[in-house]
């Protein structure tokens, strides 16, 4: 099978620093993937490239084999590129029901089963009905970051980007959204996450990849890139 996402190439310049030089990688359909490396790395601008919050200085992104770089981030999430950010957001002074019944209604769908017909069914799937009606502003973290996540499903992707998406949660709240996670591709919607927790990574991967200064250095199952050398000296005396 084709994957759902196809990376070939990509780099981005800023300025004088070289956030990505010549990254491919392929998200295959169904799958979780994995995105690690240490701080700076270019991760998060992996992402805001694939999201068109960047234009890419060379390479190709593929999305179910049409060529999205450069898009404009509204054409990428209306092709079905869902994204959650770092920081959690939501309208704050509007309700929980009415900030994901809001971002279903901004993005275009595509021709798929829809797992959550309503904004309603969201909220069940990410455990926030009993919230429904609070200002999302009063929310705890844990249940923002949970509103979050409802926010990207709103918009139906098939492709759901994750990034750093257990920062800040305790044990609890992260084993919540493993829970959660791990169930989008029985709904259709592949997922690639980027984290520095690597237990994290470990429940929700089956493969990795890892980034250092911007190339690739390691793609493959979990435990074997986390056994690569390669990889255990870019992270010698840090947290692996
Ligand atoms: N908008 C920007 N302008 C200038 N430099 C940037 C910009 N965004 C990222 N960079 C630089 O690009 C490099 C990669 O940063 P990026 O945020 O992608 O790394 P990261 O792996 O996500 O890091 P972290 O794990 O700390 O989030 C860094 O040197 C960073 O300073």
């Amino acid at each position: 099978m084709s994957p759902i996402l196809a990376i070939n190439g990509l780099s981005k310049q800023f300025g004088g620093v070289t956030a990505l030089a010549g990254v491919d990688l392929a998200i295959e359909e169904g799958e979780i993937l994995g995105v690690v490396g240490p701080n700076g790395s270019g991760k998060t601008t992996l992402f805001n490239v694939v999201t068109g919050v960047h234009r890419p200085s060379g390479g190709t992104v593929l999305f179910r084999g049409q060529d999205i770089t450069g898009l404009k981030p509204h054409a990428i999430s209306r092709a079905g590129i869902g994204y959650t950010f770092q920081q959690a957001m939501a309208f704050a002074g509007l309700g929980v029901l009415e900030n994901v019944r809001i971002a279903g209604e901004h993005v275009g769908t595509d021709s798929t089963a829809n797992p959550w017909p309503t904004p309603q069914a969201l909220l069940d799937f990410v455990g926030l009905s009993a919230v429904a009606n609070e200002k999302a502003g009063v929310l705890p973290f844990g249940s923002l970051r949970l509103l979050g996540l409802a926010l990207a499903l709103a918009t139906r992707p098939s492709l759901l980007l994750l990034d750093e998406p257990a920062a800040g949660l305790n044990d609890r709240e992260t084993t919540a959204l493993v829970g959660l996670v791990r169930q989008l591709p029985g709904h259709g919607i592949s997922v690639c996450v980027i984290d520095h927790d690597m237990k994290l990574m470990q429940m929700l991967c089956r493969r990795l990849a890892v980034l250092d200064f911007g190339s690739k250095i390691s793609d493959g199952p979990t435990e074997a890139v986390l056994a690569d050398p390669k990889v255990l000296e870019v992270y010698l005396g840090g947290d692996l």
